[in-house]
């Protein structure tokens, strides 16, 4: 696992937009064979997004021949609401690249059949050949997309119950109301995140110290369903001092250590 530590979050977001841009340059994706991003919610990466926009607007990176998978979204939230996952990516990101809409893909949380409508999603991403990069973040109880503690490491996308902690968490979007919050949502899996080429985590804040040093120095266990990052071959954590309070002095100072002769993905963008 890389673990890259920066001072704050405007540099977390900067340093992971760059390194998306720099991917997606490198694939140099066609219409035939598109650059395949895995995205998530929330506010962690709303700065990667901002700054991916940015580098979009400065023609330094075209998402015409990309193609995305996002991580999640509730169950029974209308799609036109202003916080289902589908108003989201639109608002915050879609709304404004060069992203073909054919080539969006969200999981449908007002599907008549719901299990049909995961097993959809994951026989999509094997058609296209699986995912290049997955991004996400991570809830301070460690959960990834919404495989809450105690889901299965091997997981893929299906529906779950939302615990009380992620519920009161989210009520923040729903007028502070953990009554408006819907208590299932569809998720891709732990396994499905895994089996992505390449993974990249963005953590920010004190609030996810804990979360963080569980994915990074605790063993792995489906109550820290992050903490399985440490079984893929090319995971990346970018956090914020914030975040890293929690890890020991000499973990902070090993990955600061290693990461300085690593090439900053921004060179790799001019
Ligand atoms: N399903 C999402 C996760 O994908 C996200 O990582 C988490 C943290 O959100 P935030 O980034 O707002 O802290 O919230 C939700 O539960």
């Amino acid at each position: 696992m890389r673990l890259i530590i920066q001072p704050d979050y405007q540099k977390i977001s900067q340093w992971a937009a760059n390194y998306v841009a720099a991917k997606i340059n490198k694939a140099n994706p066609t219409a035939e064979k598109p650059f395949v991003l895995g995205l998530p919610t929330g506010s962690s990466p709303l700065g990667m997004y901002k700054a991916l926009i940015d580098l979009h607007k400065k023609g330094i990176v075209s998402f015409k021949n990309v193609v995305t998978f996002n991580m999640d979204e509730y169950v029974g939230l209308p799609q036109t609401h202003p916080e289902s996952y589908y108003s989201f990516m639109w608002n915050n990101f879609f709304n404004h690249i060069d992203i073909v809409k054919a080539n969006v893909n969200i999981l449908n949380g007002n599907a008549a059949d719901l299990e049909a409508e995961c097993e959809r999603y994951e026989a999509k991403i094997k058609e296209y050949g699986g995912i290049d990069l997955f991004l996400g973040g991570i809830g301070p109880d460690g959960h990834i997309a919404f495989n809450e503690p105690g889901s299965s490491l091997t997981s893929r996308t299906r529906v779950k119950t939302l615990t009380t902690d992620t519920i009161i968490a989210n009520s923040r979007f729903f007028d502070n109301d953990v009554n408006k919050v819907p208590k299932t949502a569809l998720t891709v899996g732990v396994g499905t995140v895994l089996s992505a080429k390449e993974v990249l985590i963005i953590v920010n804040g004190h609030n996810k110290a804990r979360a963080l040093y569980h994915a990074v120095e605790g063993s792995i266990t489906q109550m820290w369903t992050i903490s399985a990052l440490q079984l893929h071959e090319k995971g990346i954590v970018v956090c914020d001092d914030a975040a890293a309070d929690e890890l020991k002095v000499g973990t902070y100072r090993y990955f600061k250590d290693i990461e300085a002769d690593h090439i900053d993905p921004e060179t790799l963008l001019k």
